[in-house]
């Protein structure tokens, strides 16, 4: 199956939503390909996090198919969703998602655990990340006291840590200056250029801009 860390296409076929009544959107036929950047647009209410939650298995669309390679993501028995999530997936947000209690180094440990690297090792692959989004040697420091920006570096270094294949990222750069915004776009090209499948939703012009494909949610609408 493909939770074994290989990249693969992510396709939806005739997908649709609907709360009741509602049609959030329907038709959708999309076809994501690893090492790209995908932009979601639309205005606010069309679907963008429903469809990211879709992709993230948060959420079951009321029609249609997602394949993820061989298999069919809205098909996946419990066992396979666990490590789907833990092996392919990762999530970026707009609040971070962080232990705030904990220190930044402390939240690395939790992906490089699920990755079994350990000891040394451990420490050298979170040294890069903090290195490569600009926190080099605040690993003690407590996510709480740190600001909006930095806070969003460490959840893109947990990234960088995990490897996903599959990067989904919900309005990442919602609550940063340009400057951080910049900092956060650059890294998930990186993670492109590594072979990921990255998919932002996103209201700003700039970042989508910086992406290679831009599926508007709301063409789909109804
Ligand atoms: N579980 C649910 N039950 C009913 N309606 C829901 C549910 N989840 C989402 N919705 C509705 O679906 C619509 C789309 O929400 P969603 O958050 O996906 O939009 P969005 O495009 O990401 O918006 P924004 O840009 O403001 O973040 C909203 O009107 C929301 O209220």
């Amino acid at each position: 199956m493909t939770t074994d860390g290989g990249t693969a296409v992510l396709e939806t076929r005739t997908l649709e939503m609907a709360f009741g009544e509602r049609k959030l959107w329907s038709g959708l036929d999309l076809h994501l390909k690893p090492a790209r950047m995908t932009a979601l647009t639309g205005p606010s209410g069309s679907g963008k996090s429903t469809l990211l939650n879709c992709f993230g298995l948060l959420e079951k669309p009321t029609g249609g198919e997602i394949r993820y390679g061989d298999r069919d993501l809205t098909r996946l028995g419990p066992g396979v969703t666990r490590r789907f999530r833990r092996d392919v997936l990762g999530y970026l947000f707009q609040n971070y998602a962080l232990v705030e209690n904990a220190t930044i180094a402390q939240n690395l440990d939790v992906a490089l655990r699920v990755r079994r690297v350990r000891g040394g090792k451990a420490r050298s692959v979170a040294a890069d990340a903090l290195e490569r989004v600009g926190l080099a040697g605040r690993d003690d420091e407590r996510v709480s006291r740190l600001s909006g920006g930095e806070q969003q570096r460490v959840a893109l270094a947990r990234l960088l840590v995990k490897r996903p294949k599959l990067v989904l990222a919900d309005e990442p750069t919602g609550a940063l200056d340009h400057g951080n915004t910049e900092t956060v776009v650059r890294l998930l090209r990186e993670m492109a250029d590594d072979g990921a499948c990255v998919v932002i939703a996103t209201h700003d012009d700039w970042v989508r801009d910086q992406c290679d494909e831009v599926v508007a949610v709301d063409a789909y609408t109804g």
